[in-house]
């Protein structure tokens, strides 16, 4: 134990879209000792793939950054990005590209499958969720129809964080909160649905075995090029939205509002969600409950394009204006539009760069707002704060469009990886055998400040609405044909 530390150490992993995040918490305080980070590609154009070979290296050089504090750590736990397809051949080395949770491209079979098990109704009640193109069976689907031969390669189908965990126990393992997001899992009975497997031709034996919460996914083997020593233990890990609800200690009714590559709001609900329009995804949290939540394609990347295209620091907005910016680069999600591209209306000769900059931050927590009320449950108290959290949520234009377009209070916790350190008090909880959300709450990782709530910008959600209804053939990319993003 390091002689700055009180307690043992642990290790929480934040996989996600752009980059590994590490930290090394001490879990009796939850004071982060070491922390470390590595960026990652993501293929451009209509794809959106990852070599999860590179996952594991910036795994890796992660872990080099934060010295010896990993060495000592007596447990780990690897939070992911949701969703991903990690086929894997029977040495377990990628047959392919991971296809990642924002490639729209299976987006005719997320359509034909909705249709094909008997429609949204069944998909909500049996799954918890109706399929949308992020969800890893419209990916296996699209994969056979279109490569075949990697389908005939596979001997192991993962998620994100199943790779790295199962790189670390030399086991196929998954947990409750990730496999809730594969489509292939069914929420009313817990169990992996033979029928949906059947329907895209799935052997069940391809799949990991789902490990639930405060049970230990194994222990670290592969000692090589890790620091840990033999023996650690390794948590279940999470989806990464899981993750950072287990890092912020939520309870059930509060929401959460998380701007990064993706935008996500959702909350902690007792109650299994079954949203038949498919706005919210039924996920499992990382514990028992469950997890409404609505998630956007476009969020700060999005944004950060649309700041970079007009020549200006993504804090130059201005205010004022009537231009409206739909910023649906990659296609969108919530709304469900997987053909659309970006837009914008409303252009004057007096229009600014940075009103046109504003409109794009709007159009994008928009989207996520709209959401906000279906992912709550009816007794939820409104008036609650907004947590903000991910990358963005440090962005001054981020919290102040946020608290103009949703009139709430909005808290900024002052804990930055709420992912990795919600691995990390899972990691903790294995050790402890405490709750981890009650480890979180212990560390106190939701503290921050309280911004005031303002009055509500009506004008401007109303105008980006008429707009979303009135191009809604341009947004469904009907009239040009353009179904490749
Ligand atoms: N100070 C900041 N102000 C506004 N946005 C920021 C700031 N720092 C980082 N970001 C945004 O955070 C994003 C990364 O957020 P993160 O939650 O780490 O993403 P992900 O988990 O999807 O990889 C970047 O795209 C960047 O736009
Ligand atoms: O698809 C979803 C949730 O359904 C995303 O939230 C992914 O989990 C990616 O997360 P980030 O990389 O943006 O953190």
């Amino acid at each position: 134990m390091s002689s700055a530390s009180s307690g043992p150490l642990v290790v929480g992993v934040d996989s996600s879209t752009q980059s590994t995040k590490v930290l090394v918490v001490d879990a009796a305080t939850g004071e982060v000792v070491a922390s470390g980070q590595a960026p990652h590609t993501v293929s451009s154009g209509a794809s959106r793939e990852s070599d999860p070979e590179q996952w594991w290296d910036a795994l890796c050089e992660a872990l080099r950054q934060c010295g010896a504090a990993a060495r000592e750590a007596a447990a780990v736990s690897v939070g992911g990005q949701q969703h991903g397809l990690v086929t894997l051949d029977a040495r377990g080395r990628p047959v392919r590209p991971a296809l990642l949770w924002n490639d729209v491209r299976s987006a005719p079979q997320a359509r034909r499958l909705v249709e094909e098990l008997g429609g949204a109704k069944v998909w909500a009640d049996r799954v918890g969720s109706v399929p949308t193109p992020s969800f890893t069976v419209t990916k296996w689907a699209w994969l056979a129809e279109h490569e075949p031969a990697s389908v005939r390669a596979t001997a192991a189908v993962r998620l994100p964080h199943d790779y790295l965990t199962q790189r670390l126990t030399g086991s196929g393992t998954t947990d409750r909160s990730d496999v809730s997001g594969t489509g292939w899992w069914a929420s009313a009975s817990e169990s992996y649905d033979e029928e949906i497997l059947r329907l895209v031709g799935l052997d069940p034996a391809l799949l990991p075995r789902v490990v639930h919460s405060g049970e230990v996914a194994g222990t670290v083997h592969a000692r090589g090029e890790l620091p840990f020593s033999k023996g650690t233990l390794v948590a279940p890990g999470a989806g990464d939205n899981a993750a950072a609800a287990l890092g912020l200690g939520l309870r059930p009714g509060t929401p959460v509002l998380s701007l990064g590559t993706s935008g996500t709001v959702y909350a902690v609900s007792e109650r299994r969600p079954t949203d038949l329009t498919g706005a919210v995804a039924g996920f499992a949290d990382a514990r028992g409950a469950w997890l409404p939540l609505a998630c956007t394609l476009n969020c700060t990347l999005a944004v950060d394009r649309v700041a970079a295209l007009l020549s200006l620091d993504r804090e130059a907005v201005r205010p004022g204006g009537a231009v409206t910016v739909l910023p649906y680069l990659d296609g969108e999600r919530t709304p469900d539009l997987p053909h659309a591209s970006g837009m914008l209306h409303g252009l004057r000769h007096d229009t600014t760069p940075g009103q046109v900059l504003q409109g794009a931050y709007d159009g994008a927590v928009h989207a996520l707002l709209g959401a906000l009320d279906a992912v709550l449950d009816a007794d939820a108290d409104r008036s609650e704060p907004l947590l903000l959290i991910g990358g963005g949520a440090r962005g001054t234009a981020w919290q102040e469009t946020v608290r103009r377009l949703s009139g709430r209070p909005v808290q900024i916790p002052e804990a930055r990886e709420l992912v990795a350190l919600g691995a990390a008090a899972q990691a903790a909880g294995l050790l402890t055998g405490e709750d981890p959300a009650a480890v979180a709450r212990r560390w106190g990782t939701a503290r921050g400040p309280v911004l005031d709530a303002v009055e509500r910008d009506e004008a401007t959600l109303s105008r980006i609405s008429s707009l979303l209804s009135d191009a809604a053939p341009l947004l469904n990319g009907a009239l040009d044909g353009a179904h490749g993003v």
